[in-house]
């Protein structure tokens, strides 16, 4: 099973980039995770932002393969804790199928988006930046990862 991450937001700040890269390099062998930046909808004077939603929204959407399960990162999905997270990560991979996770924009994802989505996730109550996101994404699944694999990373 291949992971895809597709986000809004370009140009990660280095320190951003570096932690990404790290997890993303763990996580060669078990689960190679691809990344697909999405440009940001255009925000400002005279403009409306749920236009820039909807752009950010097609735009993923379009992004996606057909037949691949979408877990759509957002504030309002369920809970997991990491273990939990491992049986899920068991259980995408007995379905078969590639995976694609969604990181939104600054006013969050699209209603097709979500509507697109098998799953979404919670990382907790807080709103995370997005960039924050991914590193801590990218972490989990490593840690994921390893919880399957019996590997002493995770010591919770
Ligand atoms: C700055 S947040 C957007 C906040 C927006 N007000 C909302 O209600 O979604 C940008 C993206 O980061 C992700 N995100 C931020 N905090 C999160 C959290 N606690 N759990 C899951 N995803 C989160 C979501 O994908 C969100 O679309």
């Amino acid at each position: 099973m291949k992971a895809r991450l597709i986000a809004v937001g370009e140009r990660m700040p280095a320190w951003v980039a570096e932690g990404f890269a790290e997890y993303r390099k763990r996580l060669s062998h078990e689960l190679p995770l691809e990344l697909t930046e999405i440009k940001p909808g255009v925000r400002g004077k005279g403009r409306d932002d749920a236009r820039a939603i909807a752009d950010e929204g097609v735009a993923i959407l379009a992004a996606l393969p057909r037949d691949i399960h979408v877990v759509a990162l957002d504030g309002r999905g369920k809970l997991w804790s990491s273990e939990e997270l491992a049986a899920q990560l068991e259980q995408w991979r007995m379905g078969g199928r590639d995976i694609a996770f969604l990181i939104g924009g600054p006013d969050g994802h699209a209603p097709d988006v979500l509507a697109r989505a098998d799953q979404r996730w919670s990382l907790g109550p807080l709103t995370l930046p997005h960039m924050l996101v991914r590193l801590v994404l990218a972490e989990q699944l490593y840690r994921a990862t390893t919880l399957v694999a019996g590997h002493p990373y995770h010591r919770a």
